[in-house]
């Protein structure tokens, strides 16, 4: 999928939402327990009810590896479904993985060529050589943490230079140095909004995953305003905020609530740009 690809599906759906597909037995409404696949269930009910709003599609593989090959088997099924039923939607799998070159190669074709998603969130910290793997798939997008949403981006990803570079604008710079760094995304935490424009002036151009808005306390307006560019460049997840807004037999049309409210702030936001 490409960028031109996704502001396409951007101004038809006037959206730039990112549904996260976190999904845990435990929070899952209980009638659905009777299913011979609780997960993938859930997951059909929630992808069909949100996929009018959002663009894009992210499971956690956290959420699926924690329930072994039940829970693998329902990764699989899940990005089945996406590519079957809404080809347009972009799936990335949040794996945050990154490796010695020959190991990254693996996780590279374990889920762009046995699996068919179509960008993987990867950890910088090992260099060039343990992302460059992942960079060799044309299409594929690979999605580099820069500021994470946490609080614990502070330890390292906000270290500074002698010189005054914080270490994730020095991720930003010296990642658009690397060979096909047109198919890099970054993340950077809707809770470090006020960020946004440091990570604007060093990649103007590139999509940004903004997770962190709903359950984490980021807010939209503020992403939108220090972040956006004319081209949109903003990928928006929101994952607990939308899936769990209800634990009833109407969690689906709960759900499509919820992401709706969170598409209409967008629209707003995008013609504010004069991008629809
Ligand atoms: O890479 C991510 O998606 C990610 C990076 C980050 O800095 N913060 C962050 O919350 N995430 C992920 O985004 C999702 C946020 O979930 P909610 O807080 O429930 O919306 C989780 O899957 C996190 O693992």
């Amino acid at each position: 999928m490409t960028s031109k690809d996704l502001l396409n599906s951007i101004r038809e759906k006037r959206s730039f939402l990112c549904v996260g597909l976190d999904t845990d037995l435990q929070k899952i409404p209980k009638h659905l327990h009777k299913e011979d696949d609780p997960i993938f269930a859930f997951n059909q009910a929630i992808i069909d009810a949100t996929a009018p709003s959002c663009i894009a599609f992210k499971p956690n593989l956290a959420f699926y590896e924690s329930m072994g090959t039940f829970g693998l088997s329902a990764f699989i099924r899940t990005v089945d479904y996406i590519k079957e039923h809404y080809p347009q939607h972009l799936i990335i799998a949040d794996a945050k993985r990154g490796d010695i070159g020959n190991t990254s190669d693996m996780y590279a074709q374990s889920f762009f060529d046995h699996g068919k998603v179509d960008a993987v969130t990867v950890s910088p910290y090992m260099g060039e050589d343990s992302v460059s793997p992942f960079l060799k798939y044309p299409d594929k997008w690979v999605i580099l943490l820069a500021l994470t949403s946490n609080k614990g981006s502070d330890d390292f990803q906000m270290m500074q230079s002698a010189d005054g570079e914080y270490l994730f604008e020095r991720v930003l710079r010296i990642s658009q140095t690397w060979e096909h760094s047109d198919q890099l995304m970054y993340v950077v935490g809707a809770t470090k909004a006020e960020m946004l424009k440091k990570v604007r002036a060093i990649v103007p151009d590139s999509f940004l995953l903004v997770p962190g808005v709903g359950a984490q306390g980021g807010g939209i307006e503020e992403v939108m305003a220090n972040g956006m560019n004319d081209q949109c460049g903003l990928i928006v997840n929101s994952s607990r905020g939308i899936i769990y807004a209800d634990s009833s037999e109407h969690f689906a049309a709960r759900a499509a609530d919820e992401a709706e409210k969170i598409r209409h702030k967008m629209e707003e936001g995008l013609i504010n740009k004069g991008i629809i």
